[in-house]
Parts: structure tokens; C-alpha cells; sequence
């Protein structure tokens, strides 16, 4: 049975690959349908944004879609970036410019109140339109300065009390265990399994 991930970032791809593995589904690439549109991500939070890319994947391949939307609330900004991480320091998308951004407006801010999240919302599609979705956080603290070269996005300046580290930093395994993603997939497991046994043929 197919599983088509609908996301472009490579850095997700990588993660979500090696989540889904062992659960049986054959682990496809929205990149292998060529013409379907990536959608805009113009949802005001996390699950739409997420529900709107999965159905949109599953609509155009008609298999199985994942879809993942997350990003990172820091709460010295409000909760800013948020559902705007991607493109926090505009278009096109760029991690580097997003992490400058990011440091820049947290300059003046002193270490305790340098707190954070990471928050992924991943949908489940099915061709006909039914979704599911299911989320997961992660607390950190906003460094000043990028620390580790693995990861993607934000990984370099998101630390990671409990460890020490940086998700820059974090071995691939170790991140996936504590990671907003890392848990999010957890709970999709389970629904997974259960539109995997259901399945015929
Ligand atoms: O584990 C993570 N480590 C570091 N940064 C992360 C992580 N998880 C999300 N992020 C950041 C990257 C991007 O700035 C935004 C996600 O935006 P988001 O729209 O969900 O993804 P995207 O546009 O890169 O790919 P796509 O929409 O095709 O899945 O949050
Ligand atoms: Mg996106």
C-alpha cells in the first residue's frame, strides 16, 4: 500500500521516511506526480494548513497522503513565527535569513524568557477527501548563536534543555525520539496500522 508524503522539505522527507518505515506502507514522494501544485499554506493555523496539503495530495494521486505543517512559537514574539516559520523573513523560503531574523528580534531578550516550541500538526488523507489529523510539541530555548550542522529550519538555534543540545546538534535518532514530529508520528501510527489492516489487497 502506498503512503505519498506531500511535502517538498527535504529535511522532513529524511525524518518522516525513516518514522514510517517499519509500519509496511510504501513510502512515496509527492516529487514523483509530476503536475500536482503545491498548495498555499494560507490557513490561519497548523491543522489547516496541514489538512489542506494532505487532501490535496491524496485528491491528485488518489493514494494514501501525509502532510506535515509545523513551525516554531517563540514566546517572547506571541507565539510568532507560528504558522509563518517557513517564510518568516519573506520569499522565497530561506532557513538562514529566518534564523538571522529570529535573532535579531531576540537580541534585547534575556536567556529565561528565550522559551520556545516546536509544533507539528500531521494530516492523514484518504483519495475521497476523509482526513485525520493528530499533533505534537517540543519545549526549547532560543540560543544566540547557530550551534550543530544536522537538522534543518531552526534546528541550529532550538536547544534542547534535557539533552544539552541543540536539535542542530541532536544525533537524527535522538530528535526523531523527542521531536514535535517525532510525536505527532507516534499518534499517526495508530491510525496508519489501522488503515493499513484495513485495507484489501
Ligand atoms: O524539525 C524542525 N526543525 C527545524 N525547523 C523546523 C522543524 N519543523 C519545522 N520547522 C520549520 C521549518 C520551516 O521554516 C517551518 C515549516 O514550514 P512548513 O510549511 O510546515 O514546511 P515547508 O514549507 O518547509 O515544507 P512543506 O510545506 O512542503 O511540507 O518550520
Ligand atoms: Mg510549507
Amino acid at each position: 500500500m502506498k503512503l505519498v508524503l506531500a511535502t517538498n522539505n527535504k529535511g522532513k522527507v529524511k525524518e518522516l521516511t525513516t518514522m514510517l518505515q517499519p509500519l509496511g506502507f510504501q513510502v512515496v514522494n509527492i516529487g514523483a506526480y509530476p503536475g500536482f501544485q503545491e498548495v498555499v499554506e494560507d490557513g490561519d493555523t497548523f491543522t489547516a494548513n496541514a489538512i489542506k496539503k494532505a487532501v490535496a495530495a491524496a485528491k491528485f494521486t488518489g493514494e494514501l497522503a501525509l502532510a506535515d505543517d509545523s513551525g516554531l512559537e517563540v514566546d517572547a514574539l506571541g507565539g510568532a513565527p507560528g504558522v509563518h516559520s517557513a517564510r518568516f523573513a519573506g520569499e522565497p523560503k530561506d532557513d538562514a535569513a529566518n534564523n538571522r531574523k529570529l535573532l535579531e528580534l531576540l537580541a534585547e531578550v534575556p536567556e529565561e524568557k528565550r522559551t520556545a516550541r516546536f509544533r507539528c500538526v500531521i494530516a492523514i488523507a484518504e483519495p475521497d477527501g476523509k482526513y485525520h489529523t493528530v499533533e505534537g510539541t517540543c519545549e526549547g530555548m532560543i540560543l544566540r548563536e547557530l550551534k550543530g550542522e544536522g537538522g534543518f529550519g531552526y534546528d541550529p538555534l532550538f536547544y534542547v534543555p534535557e539533552y544539552q543540545q541543540t536539535f542542530g546538534e541532536l544525533d537524527a535518532a535522538k530528535k526523531n525520539a523527542i521531536s514535535h514530529r517525532g510525536k505527532a508520528l507516534q499518534k499517526a501510527r495508530e491510525i496508519l496500522n489501522h488503515l493499513y489492516a484495513n485495507q484489501e489487497g
